[in-house]
């Protein structure tokens, strides 16, 4: 029975009594939700949630526990975990701890005990804020801290890999850019026969190439799009030369190159039912998504990119392709993990298109 007080302090002033659990420490971030029903232990181990507070939105996480083999990441670097309840004595023949003991040990504050769908209202109606968990009953000074606080913009540089690494596959050779990729996007490329090079998100274009890879797949990954300069470069030195294939961040990497703009939504998807048109086949795929920015489609005029699939529910962006040469992308997740597995046949059309290409370059 959890009994100690924390509390949740958002930037408009709110604040949400409830109860500890997790991690010992105050931490602030950006207040986002997730609407998923299962998954958990993915989400809070997906690296694109570094700086942020996740609200999960369904009332009782954590009832199937965490195990030692759904981890997106080991060092997982979200700051905080908001919950209405979260399940004390988990049931599932995989768990080997509860979400409390997971997040006690990566030292990640959580507050249970709120109404976290009130929270989600809120954001949905004022949009992503900060906010802060904390044990302090004085909340005045930190409202204006929250206030007045700016954003980091290096996330990516702090949870992308320090030095190169090979999982190896009998087939074709890909090298992943690493922005804070997901495990599952390594296991897929591998479940498909790839040679998998994960390289740091500042890899120049010329030391990918000197790796003769057969296609280059852009990870996923925290924070602002704009702020990955490196990568941005690397993917505008690396278009027509190689295929490509981006996901998220990946996705918005290839529109920032090739001259598209990006922009911050009001709060985001963040779960595991979006519905999203692939526009070539009219198919509605549902997807799992993670995002907060998205490509603005009016800025893709004259930038050799179209529009391959938009989301059901506001009409963004969700993929593009390149007119020209084999690049492209999508804002979703085909890794899934969590989520349904719909769009997994994607990383068969970069297998199909690495083929291809290479056909093309030995006629
Ligand atoms: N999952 C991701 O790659 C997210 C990309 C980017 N950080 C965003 O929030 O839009």
């Amino acid at each position: 029975m959890l009994t100690e007080k924390r509390y949740l302090v958002l930037e408009d002033g709110t604040v949400y009594e409830g109860y500890r659990f997790g991690g010992d420490r105050t931490a602030e971030g950006e207040l986002v939700f997730n609407t998923s029903m299962t998954g958990a232990q993915e989400i809070i181990t997906d690296l694109s949630y570094t700086d942020q507070i996740i609200t999960f939105s369904y009332p009782l996480i954590g009832n199937t526990g965490v195990n030692t083999e759904d981890n997106e990441t080991l060092l997982p670097s979200a700051r905080g975990v908001v919950v209405r309840e979260a399940c004390s004595e988990p049931s599932n023949f995989r768990a080997s701890e509860s979400l409390d003991s997971f997040l006690k040990r990566h030292d990640i504050p959580g507050i249970s005990g709120v109404d976290t769908r009130s929270i989600t209202r809120k954001i949905r109606s004022g949009g992503v804020m900060k906010a802060v968990m904390t044990d302090e009953e004085n909340h005045e000074e930190l409202v204006e801290l929250l206030q007045t606080a700016s954003f980091r913009t290096d996330q990516v540089k702090r949870v992308s890999t320090k030095s190169p690494y090979i999982s190896t596959g009998p087939g074709n050779r890909v090298v992943l850019i690493d922005y804070g990729k997901k495990e599952n996007i390594v296991r897929s490329l591998n479940a498909l026969g790839c040679d998998v090079t994960v390289v740091p998100y500042n890899t120049s274009a010329a030391d990918i190439l000197r790796m003769r890879p057969d296609g280059v797949m852009l990870s996923n990954g925290p924070g602002n799009p704009e702020d990955v300069e490196a990568g941005i470069k690397t993917v505008k030195n690396l278009i027509g030369k190689v295929p490509l294939f981006g996901i998220c961040l990946g996705h918005q990497l290839i529109g920032l190159a090739c001259g598209a703009k990006t922009f911050k939504m009001k709060f985001g998807h963040r779960g595991s039912n979006h519905p999203v048109m692939n526009l070539k086949t009219t198919k509605v795929e549902i997807t799992a998504q993670n995002h907060g920015f998205a490509i603005d489609g009016d800025s893709l005029a004259s930038t050799g990119l179209e529009i391959t699939h938009t989301a059901l529910n506001d009409k963004t962006v969700e993929g593009i392709r390149h007119v020209k040469h084999p690049v492209f992308s999508v804002q979703y997740h085909p890794e899934a993990s969590a989520g349904p597995h719909d769009s997994e046949y994607l990383f068969g059309e970069f297998v199909k298109m690495m083929e291809i290409e290479k056909e093309a370059n030995n006629a």
